[in-house]
Parts: structure tokens; C-alpha cells; sequence
């Protein structure tokens, strides 16, 4: 038998109460149909009392969406339910959410009240609450830090006023899993009338406990988990709606109990918050960190490939990715290799070519974090174009100076034989090619020179096409590296060992950028 997990969001509550991320009005309606589309159960869409902006951001989102609940916040003061009702008018399914501090420092230190008077307070909160709408939580703020007794006492009473939710917050993640699922437990099993309410829990990630605090006490009976996206929320966070909702849902063995969240909008949902909030995702992070589903190593990759759930708990696709990636770097192996190169319909007709390019993949790997397919396909090109070579570039090294014009040092393999000569030119480029003209000699001219950054980032490998003509045959060359100068060198050879192989009438090829014959 399994029941119904209740997902209760906060991204623009508890989230918003992040140093650095607070949502104006339009950005929170954005939010709130991201996470209507998502399917949650309720969103609490801010504290309407704390300011005219958030009330209103409150009403309009109350006033979109249809197809969940939507909340307010408010101190346990009838001015603050009176601003959560009037915020949420208009809402399909309206929600007030009431708190008070429950702990002893809170309540002697904070709120300076004795605790009878705190149980008052909360009692006549649920009251007029519920003079709105039937649909009422109480938060037992610093529950986590509050007596057994107390609390007990508190939500019995809150639930005879009407609360038909009793969140129970570790609002300053100070809870272990074990203790925090006995409290639970406890309080279930000792509030005479528990079973008129839903049992909550809203965790702090102070000490990164947060959605193992809350999943121990789904475990012992809580049916709604308060969360937020990507983890946002005070201090370091919430418990992250993504590891609640694919927790349950990967271990269905552990729980009995689901969410209805649509997982496939999870991405969609956490890259909408972190671009309005502007906090990046960071790359580890479970489910929606960019390497989440991403497999680098070889041994991992042949696994994967072989079967995908050697190394994968859950499918990409479930949670909105467009695939699991296989990333090539410096860690991964042959048969990785040979299925992006399959992928990208490239195929070697020797095992000799594929050892070459593998060898040369390997080589670039070291150099460069991550090979794109426009990597690899620069590589093969190199690979399968460097097989009759009677120029071979061995060294470079181009001096540029403020005020000197730049010099540029090669050594080719000619013939057999290595040579070496210095040339200046008005640029490294032109001092490079100078310097393979000093020893080829071939007479040839430049027509085109180009360049394409073929992947991004500041490691992108650079791809230098040329054309050059000689006699009337005209022949294009490419060579690629992360150094530019080295691509330049490899791509104005490449066109020199064409030019010099007698069948070859090359076609000119068009290149997409940079078209230019003025080399730097
Ligand atoms: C754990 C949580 O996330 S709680 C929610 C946190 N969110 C916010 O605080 C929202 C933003 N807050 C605000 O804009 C402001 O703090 C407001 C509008 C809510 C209140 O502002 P002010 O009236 O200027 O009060 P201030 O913030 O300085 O102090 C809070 C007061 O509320 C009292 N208070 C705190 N919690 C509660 C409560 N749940 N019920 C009743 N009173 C409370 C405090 O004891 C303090 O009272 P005091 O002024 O008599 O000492
Ligand atoms: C208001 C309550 C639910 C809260 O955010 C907390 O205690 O952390
Ligand atoms: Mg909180």
C-alpha cells in the first residue's frame, strides 16, 4: 500500500530569504508556473506582510495558478493572517500558513513570552486563520530544538483549532536523521488527535543533513516535505525538492509512499531559478548539477555502455536532461572513443588510423579538459590528413615582443632530415609561416586564412584553415591545436603537403568564419 507524499515548495518563501536572491513580482509568477507545470502540491509564494512588494508578488501569484495550492506566510499576529488572506483572494485553493517559535531560547530569548502564552498566541493564530479559509498550517518554528512535552501539548492544541497541517521545522539544521525520525515518530504516535492533520517537515541544511533529515521522517510517517529548488533557502539552504522527489521515487523498495511531481520538468524548474536568481548549480550537485548523469572515465563509459545501469541509479530523461553524457576526457577509454566517433558517422578503414587518432585524442585530452564532437572531428580530420606528409612540423616557438616584431622559430621534418630556421614577420602567424617558407620554399600564395574557436572556453582548440595556390591549383590545408600558432603551422603544411602531391587538384572549401587573407 502506498500513500500520497504531499511536495510542498518554498523556492519563493524560504528561497527568497537567501542573502542575494529575493524575486520581483514577474519573476516569481514565472517560478510558480514552472512549478505548477512540475505538479507540487503547494507553493508557498511569500510573507505578504513582510513588505507591499511581496504581497503583491503573493496576490498575482495566487491569481495564475490553478492547479495547486497556494500560501502565504505569517507571524502568529492577527495582522499578519489578515495580509496573507487578503493577498491570497483570488486563489483556487488558498493556504495560510501561521508559525510561532516553540523552542525554549526562541521563545525566552526572541519572543520574551512565557510558553503558556505562546500556546495561546498560536491558538488564536489557527482561529482567525481560519476564519478564511479551512486550509491551515502551523509551523512549530525551532522544533527541532523544542521539548517533546511542549510540543506535544502545542499541537494538540493548534490541531483542535483547525490547523489541518503541523509543520514541524529543524529550522536551524540542528537535527541528526535517527533523532529527527523518532521525533516524528513520537509526536505522531503521542498527540491524542494526530490523525486530524498531515504531519510536515521543513529541514535547514546547516549541517548538510537537510533531505536526510526529512527523508528519515517521510519514513516515520510525515506526509508533506517542505523543500525548495536546487536547495535554495536561508543560511545554506533547504532540503532540494529534486533529491526529495527522485529519492522516493528510486527507492519505491524504502518508501511507501509517492509524490505526483511530473520529474521530467526538474530541469526546466532548477535552470529557471538559478538563472533568476543568478546562484549557479554546481556541477556535482545531485540530479540537476551538470555532471550529475555525465561519465568521464573509461572503465565507467564501457560499463554504461554496455549496460547502462552498471553505473546509473536513474535515467536522465526522468528528470528533464535530454540524455545521460559521455564526456571525453583525459580519463576515458577506447571503446568510449569508438562510440562518439560511430555517433558522429566517422569511421576509420584501418585499426591504425584508429589507433593514430586515439593516440592524438589522448595527447589533446591532456592539454584540454573536456573533447566536444567538433573536437574530435577536427582531430579525425588531422589524423586522416596527415598520412603522406613530406612536411612535418616537429617544434615552433614564436616570440612576441611590445615594439619587436615577432619572431618565429620552426623545426620540419623534411625528407628525412630535420630543419631548422628563424624568420620575423609583421605577426606570429605571418613570422610562422615566413619561417616554413624560409625552408620549404614552395612558391605557393596565401589566398585565405581563418580561424574557428572549434569548441568554447579559454582551453577551446583553435582551427586555422588555409588556402593556398601555386600554378593555378589551389588547395585548402587545416590543422588544429589548443595553441593557435601550432594550428596555424600544422594547417599551412597540411596545404603544402596537398599542393606538392601531383593528382591532387583540390577544390576550394568555403569556411564558416573569419575569411581573411591578412594573417595576424
Ligand atoms: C524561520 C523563518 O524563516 S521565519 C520567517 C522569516 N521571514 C521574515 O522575517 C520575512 C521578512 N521579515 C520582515 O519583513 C519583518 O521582519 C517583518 C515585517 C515580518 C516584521 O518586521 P518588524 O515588525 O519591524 O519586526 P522585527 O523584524 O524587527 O522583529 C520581529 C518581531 O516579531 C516577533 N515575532 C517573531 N516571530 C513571531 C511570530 N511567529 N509570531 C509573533 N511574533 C513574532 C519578534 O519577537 C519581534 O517582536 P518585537 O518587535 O516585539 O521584539
Ligand atoms: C517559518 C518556518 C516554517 C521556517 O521557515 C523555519 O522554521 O525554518
Ligand atoms: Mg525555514
Amino acid at each position: 500500500m502506498t500513500d500520497k507524499l504531499f511536495i510542498f515548495d518554498t523556492t519563493l518563501r524560504d528561497g527568497e530569504q537567501s542573502p542575494g536572491a529575493s524575486m520581483t513580482k514577474d519573476e516569481k509568477i514565472r517560478i510558480a508556473r514552472a512549478l505548477e507545470k512540475l505538479r507540487v502540491d503547494v507553493i508557498e509564494a511569500g510573507f505578504p506582510a513582510a513588505s507591499p512588494g511581496d504581497f503583491e508578488a503573493v496576490h498575482a501569484v495566487a491569481n495564475v495558478i490553478n492547479d495547486c495550492s497556494v500560501c502565504g506566510l505569517s507571524r502568529a499576529l492577527d495582522h499578519d493572517i489578515d495580509q496573507a488572506a487578503a493577498a491570497l483572494k483570488g486563489a483556487v485553493s488558498p493556504r495560510i500558513h501561521t508559525f510561532i517559535a516553540t523552542s525554549p531560547i526562541h521563545m525566552e530569548m526572541k519572543l520574551r513570552m512565557q510558553p503558556d502564552s505562546v500556546v495561546e498566541q498560536a491558538v488564536r493564530a489557527v482561529k482567525r486563520a481560519r476564519q478564511y479559509t479551512d486550509n491551515v498550517e502551523f509551523s512549530a518554528e525551532d522544533a527541532g530544538r523544542s521539548e517533546l512535552d511542549f510540543l506535544c501539548r502545542m499541537i494538540e492544541a493548534v490541531i483542535k483549532a483547525g490547523a489541518t497541517t503541523i509543520n514541524i521545522p529543524d529550522t536551524v539544521g540542528y537535527k541528526v536523521p535517527e533523532r529527527f525520525g523518532n521525533l516524528i515518530h513520537n509526536l505522531i504516535t503521542r498527540v491524542p488527535n494526530a490523525d486530524k492533520a498531515i504531519f510536515s517537515v521543513h529541514c535547514h541544511n546547516d549541517l548538510g543533513l537537510a533531505v536526510a533529515n526529512s527523508l528519515s521522517a517521510v519514513l516515520n510517517g510525515a506526509r508533506q516535505v517542505e523543500c525548495t529548488i536546487n536547495g535554495l533557502g536561508e543560511r545554506a539552504g533547504n532540503a532540494a525538492l529534486e533529491e526529495i522527489v527522485m529519492a522516493i521515487r528510486t527507492r519505491g523498495d524504502v518508501f511507501t509512499c509517492q509524490t505526483t511531481i511530473d520529474t521530467t520538468q526538474i530541469i526546466n524548474c532548477s535552470r529557471l531559478v538559478s538563472n533568476i536568481t543568478g546562484f549557479p548549480v554546481q556541477p556535482n550537485k545531485a540530479i540537476v548539477g551538470a555532471n550529475a548523469f555525465a561519465h568521464e572515465s573509461g572503465i565507467h563509459q564501457d560499463g554504461v555502455l554496455k549496460h547502462r545501469q552498471t553505473y546509473e541509479i536513474m535515467r536522465a530523461e526522468d528528470v528533464g536532461w535530454t540524455a545521460n553524457r559521455m564526456v571525453l576526457g583525459k580519463h576515458s577509454g577506447r571503446n568510449a572513443f569508438k562510440a562518439h566517433l560511430k555517433r558522429l558517422n566517422i569511421e576509420f578503414t584501418t585499426e591504425e588510423e584508429l589507433n593514430a587518432a586515439f593516440a592524438r585524442f589522448k595527447e589533446l585530452a591532456d592539454k584540454k579538459h573536456e573533447i566536444y564532437d567538433d573536437d574530435l572531428q577536427a582531430l579525425v580530420t588531422d589524423t586522416l590528413s596527415s598520412e603522406h606528409e613530406t612536411y612535418k612540423l616537429l617544434y615552433l616557438r614564436v616570440i612576441s615582443e611590445t615594439g619587436e616584431l615577432p619572431t618565429a622559430q620552426v623545426t620540419l621534418f623534411i625528407g628525412g632530415e630535420e630543419k631548422t630556421v628563424s624568420a620575423k614577420g609583421s605577426g606570429p602567424v605571418d613570422a610562422t609561416f615566413k619561417a616554413i617558407e624560409a625552408l620549404v620554399n614552395s612558391g605557393a600564395s596565401l589566398l585565405v586564412y581563418s580561424v574557428n574557436n572549434v569548441t568554447d572556453g579559454t582551453d577551446a582548440q583553435g582551427e586555422v584553415g588555409v588556402r593556398l595556390e601555386k600554378e593555378g591549383r589551389i588547395v585548402n590545408g587545416q590543422g588544429s591545436d589548443t595553441d593557435i600558432l601550432v594550428a596555424s603551422a600544422k594547417a599551412y603544411l597540411n596545404a603544402l603537403n596537398k599542393i606538392l602531391t601531383p593528382l591532387s587538384r583540390q577544390h576550394p572549401q568555403q569556411h564558416n568564419t573569419n575569411l581573411c587573407k591578412n594573417v595576424p
